[in-house]
């Protein structure tokens, strides 16, 4: 069993379980269902630099990246920084994030939110609305296209926008929809782990021009972001480069500026 397989297993039980406690009509009367979302993929597109910092404290990969910063004081330093969205982990077992994570990310930042989970059931759309994500990440890799059809469109009707990520061909062919508002190249194949900036490049001349196309994974220097942004990348999602410092915050201004 690869790690994405063990990982959606989980999340398909674990998506049972809350439903259990928490029904999709409750999630739909939480305060937050009712804000108005704010365009990562707009802010993008306006953007000179693109970039979209994770918090991130840990992942299978790496065990333990960072888990004695603040979360809070994370993401106000990302702000702060220059960054035009943030990217939030949820998933707890793999990733030690959670949906806390997500409403403090809501409550201290006023640029866009992703959060970033392993999408696998409609419930965990309406559930990112409620928690105050203002985009949903949609992994091609664990989805049909028919579900990547019927999630993306959900996600629109609750005015989300969608990442949807691929890693290759096969998995971009079927993700080119209509409701998807940005393709993401994870240049770390989640089979394995091993990052490739290639990746990116190679399937950049397959993404048609009207969705916002973001390089992710392994992004550790500009020169990087410069070389990616003449194959098209308009947005740069970086999580452990910043993520594995002192002061994540710190750590991206200094990125960022180099950027400018
Ligand atoms: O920490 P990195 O190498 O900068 O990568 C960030 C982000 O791209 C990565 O966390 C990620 C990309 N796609 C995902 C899907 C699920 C969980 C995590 C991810």
């Amino acid at each position: 069993m690869t790690i994405l397989e063990k990982i959606t297993a989980y999340k398909l039980k674990e998506v049972a379980a809350k439903r259990e406690t928490i029904p999709t009509r409750l999630l739909e009367k939480f305060p937050l269902f009712a804000k108005e979302t704010k365009s990562l993929a707009e802010a993008l597109r306006i953007s000179t630099t693109g970039i979209i910092a994770e918090h991130k404290r840990r992942s299978p990969s790496k065990s333990v990246i960072n888990d004695k910063v603040l979360l809070h004081e994370v993401v106000s330093g990302y702000e702060l920084a220059g960054a035009k969205g943030i990217s939030v982990l949820t998933d707890s077992n793999f990733f030690g994030g959670s949906l806390d994570d997500l409403l403090l990310a809501e409550k201290t930042v006023s640029i866009p939110i992703l959060r970033k989970e392993f999408i696998v059931d409609p419930y965990q759309i309406y559930e990112a609305k409620a928690f105050g994500a203002d985009t949903i990440l949609l992994i091609a890799a664990c989805l049909s296209a028919e579900e990547l059809k019927q999630f993306s469109h959900l996600a629109k009707s609750l005015r989300l926008d969608v990442l949807l990520e691929v890693h290759n061909l096969e998995e971009l062919q079927k993700s080119l929809l209509p409701n998807v508002d940005m393709i993401g190249v994870n240049n770390r194949n989640l089979k394995n782990f091993k990052v490739n900036i290639e990746t990116s490049k190679k399937l950049s001349a397959e993404i048609p021009h009207d969705f916002v196309k973001i390089s992710e994974s392994g992004i550790s220097d500009v020169e990087t972001i410069k070389d990616l942004r003449t194959y098209g990348f308009e947005g740069f999602l970086i999580g452990e480069n910043f993520m594995k410092t002192e002061n994540p915050g710190e750590t991206a201004k200094a990125f960022i500026e180099k950027l400018r």
